[in-house]
């Protein structure tokens, strides 16, 4: 008899909640019904599958090893689908801009458990399934896979709240039309390329002459709207004199075409919600307030429908560590953009949102708790955390090759880490790893983006040199890692005021 037969047994009964069966792990709030056959979650030998008894098109329908009238279902993404397809609240869903959300991307498909369990109840809803092409291009993984990670945890944890799918960052369009074919409720379109930032380095007569050049229709449509205008927002006045419009103009001027034309082409005539978040936070200077408002302005104008809109904001939101910058200034800007964002009826989003603990609570005031907040970096240290605590020999091992390979990460990521400061790791203790020596920025920073250096490096033989060791430590230590995950990003949606 399978050593799922026993497992079997008690599906057919109804009755899962006391089922032991020798290194097979079961997830009771996975048991689902559909017509006569009956669904649930289990984990042997380190590996998830989905059970499945019964007579009917369900069981038909999902691939996977019958032995004696069990079917063992790997979660593969032929299988997502049959869930999708008898389960609705297994298909990620659009929120709009009334609700706060948090976007929870999972660089290893295995943390969306731990962030069901860490929402649950609160008046936020998660992203689960949020990669960036930079993610996905550096851990090999497709967008296949990161739904199949979200929706095979919803299944095990019975979420059924809703969730969200983000295609982040996406700056072409094969990669919109790609996401939005395999179903992704929310677009975040990077328009850094289309932003020309380098004006801002010329002097202001290079920069008129330059505006001078642009079609007298682009001159004559942003000067009758904005030129010697003043707009009240928030309590703020908002004033466009020459310079500052044909600066405005000669930096985003492209950019808002291009989000017009992603709208209009992708989004505005799809037949179903898709929560458009605007993207012009990977540039190398702050998003001006006047340059928002413009910005916002023209797309109302243009009829173009906003989620969410992630501006510059001053200071630094790097990767994986707290704000740098003045508060003070934060605040006072952060009133005008919450403002405008208020105004224009989308949201604010806040990208590199991980640890920015001690900005959190003036973003929870002056959206009035309607934000979107981006993490996906911070789930992968505590993924490492986990390691460290139970490996340690693994973690020197990562973070040497880390230290090593440094500089192929940095090109992806802006980072100010300095490597000096990081402690030599023969003088940490093993136990000191995953707590103070994984709390120090620089040492944060240097594995926060080099994840995917890590994840594929392999040794002469083309042996994995930490994955394989890494993910099954992980299953392991699956609880652990869970709760690590509830106590950290926990923190964020507390400070976030939800
Ligand atoms: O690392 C990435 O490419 C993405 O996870 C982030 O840039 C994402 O957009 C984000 O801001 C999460 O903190």
């Amino acid at each position: 008899m399978s050593k799922f037969q026993a497992i079997a047994e008690a599906m057919q009964k109804g009755d899962v909640s006391g089922i032991a069966v020798d290194n097979v792990k079961v997830y009771p709030h996975s048991f689902e019904q559909s017509g006569n056959v009956k669904l649930l979650m289990v984990k042997s030998d380190n590996t998830k599958y989905i059970l499945a008894t019964g007579e009917g098109s369900l069981f038909d329908e999902l691939q996977g090893e019958n032995n004696s009238g069990v079917k063992v279902c790997p979660l593969v993404t032929a299988n997502r689908l049959v869930l999708n397809k008898y389960f609705d609240y297994t298909v990620p869903r659009a929120f709009g801009t009334q609700v706060a959300t948090i976007g929870l991307g999972d660089r290893l498909g295995i943390a969306s458990s731990g962030h069901i369990k860490t929402v649950a109840g609160k008046n936020i809803h998660p992203i689960l399934a949020q990669q960036s092409i930079r993610e996905i291009t550096l851990t090999k993984r497709d967008y296949n896979d990161v739904l199949n990670g979200a929706v095979f945890a919803v299944f095990q944890e019975g979420y059924k709240d809703g969730f969200g799918a983000d295609g982040d960052h996406l700056k072409v369009e094969a990669d919109i039309k790609m996401s939005l074919d395999l179903g992704f409720t929310m677009i975040t379109l990077d328009c850094s390329e289309n932003i020309d930032n380098s004006v801002e380095n010329i002097t202001a007569a290079e920069r008129e002459a330059k505006y001078n050049q642009l079609p007298e229709a682009t001159r004559n449509h942003y000067e009758s709207r904005y030129l010697n205008q003043t707009f009240e927002v928030a309590g703020n006045s908002i004033t466009f004199n020459k310079e500052n419009l044909i600066e405005i103009v000669l930096v985003y001027g492209a950019a808002v075409d291009f989000m017009e034309h992603i709208f209009v082409t992708y989004i505005k005539n799809l037949g179903r919600d898709v929560d458009f978040e605007i993207s012009i936070d990977e540039t190398p200077s702050p998003t001006a307030p006047e340059a928002h408002f413009l910005i916002a302005k023209e797309l109302y104008s243009r009829g173009v429908t906003v989620y969410s809109m992630a501006p510059r904001f001053i200071g630094e939101f790097q990767k994986g560590i707290d704000y740098i910058g003045d508060i003070a200034q934060f605040e006072k800007e952060m009133v005008i953009h919450a403002g405008l964002a208020d105004d224009f009826g989308y949201k604010l989003s806040i990208h590199s949102g991980s640890d920015k603990f001690s900005v959190f609570p003036i973003i929870g005031k002056y959206t009035k708790g309607r934000f979107h907040v981006k993490t996906a970096g911070t789930n992968w240290l505590e993924a490492v955390r986990t390691v460290a605590k139970v490996k340690p020999d693994l973690y020197r091992r990562m973070h040497q090759y880390a230290l090593e390979h440094f500089n192929e990460a940095a090109a992806y990521y802006h980072v100010t880490t300095d490597l000096s400061k990081i402690a030599l790791l023969d003088q940490v203790k093993d136990a000191d790893l995953s707590s103070a020596f994984m709390d120090e920025d620089n040492a944060r920073q240097l594995i926060h983006i080099t994840y995917g250096i890590l994840l594929q490096a392999k040794d002469a033989q083309g042996n994995s040199l930490f994955a394989d060791e890494f993910f099954r430590t992980l299953s392991e230590e699956e609880e652990a890692y869970e709760q690590s995950l509830i106590s950290h990003i926990g923190k964020h949606i507390q400070l976030l005021g939800k």
